[in-house]
């Protein structure tokens, strides 16, 4: 049985709006370590990340909150880390996508290659040169190329890179003039909305495993509820039209968790301040269920 380590970072900073460090809490306060335990889940370690004792960062970025970032992303890195050597499979609970920098620093410090799979309505691709906005949470899969000023190993020494090769994109649909010109030139695989309609979320979800795993000896999974259309996921900083059915992304989350191919995951963004209802988070709530249930 999959051993869980559950990495929770209420960080979120790296958003234009204030609110993803809610989720986290939030997301416990409706239950969600009852009904892991319920579902039979076996959560082995949970980690409170926080950035507190972290010395400033050496590195120089002109960018929002970017010291912040870079702290909360060392910490979360040498959890992941850790997670990983003691054969845990690590879930990481934010907080804003901007904590992916840490994940894959931990990750690519333990996996030889590694594959990932971004579930996301954008693609999170600029560099502090091509941001449009300054938030660091919309250059992750720049740094963990080696495509930025910051990379993954100012994070943590034996840090990697991804290869532009296992990386994966499903359901972006508002992607920058920057990143289009990064995915184009270097053949990134990106299933948008059409080819989900076209193949099905089992044909992609299937390629997508294919490609992200080539020649990998893990794959993770990165869950931005912002890929979910804003008419079931309003709560969240930065919603974009046309996106993901629940039931899509249900149907990615059941068949990602039963591949033993994915090694860890994270899910990110959603925002208490800005939903309605607790609609996005009772969604996230039950779609985090679901994948860990199936791992
Ligand atoms: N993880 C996210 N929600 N990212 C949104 C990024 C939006 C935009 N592309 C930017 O760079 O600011
Ligand atoms: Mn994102
Ligand atoms: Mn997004």
């Amino acid at each position: 049985m999959t051993k869980l380590s559950i990495l929770s970072v209420p960080f979120g900073l790296g958003a234009g709006h204030p609110g993803s460090e809610q989720a986290p809490g939030h997301l416990f306060q409706l239950g969600l370590l009852q009904s892991l335990q319920q579902h039979g889940c076996k959560v082995d370690e949970l980690k409170l990340i926080g950035s507190s004792g972290i010395p400033s960062p050496a590195i120089q970025v002109p960018m929002k909150h970017s010291s912040e970032v870079i702290k909360t992303g060392i910490a979360l890195a040498g959890a992941v880390k850790a997670a990983v050597s003691a054969g845990n499979f690590p879930f990481i609970l934010g907080g804003d996508h901007s904590l992916a920098m840490g994940t894959l620093a931990g990750l690519t410090a333990q996996y030889r290659r590694l594959g990932v799979i971004w579930i996301d309505a954008h693609a999170d691709m600029n560099t502090e040169l091509t941001s449009p906005s300054g938030n660091m949470h919309g250059i992750p899969l720049a740094v963990a190329q080696g495509r930025a000023q910051l990379s993954l190993s100012h994070l943590w020494p034996g840090a990697g890179t991804v290869a532009p090769g296992n990386i994966v994109l499903i359901g972006a649909r508002d992607l920058d003039s920057a990143e289009e010109a990064l995915i184009r030139s270097e053949g990134i695989t990106c299933f948008g909305m059409a080819d989900i309609r076209r193949m099905g979320m089992d044909g992609v979800v299937a390629e997508a495993l294919r490609i992200a795993g080539a020649a990998a000896d893990g794959i993770h999974l990165s869950f931005d509820i912002d890929s979910i259309d804003p008419s079931e996921a309003p709560g969240t900083g930065t919603p974009v039209q046309h996106g993901l059915t629940s039931d899509e992304a249900r149907q990615a989350l059941l068949l990602l968790g039963r591949s033993d191919q994915i090694t860890s995951a994270e899910f990110v963004e959603v925002n208490p301040l800005l939903d309605r209802a607790d609609q996005t988070a009772i969604l996230a709530l039950e779609l985090i269920e679901l994948f860990l249930k199936s791992l």
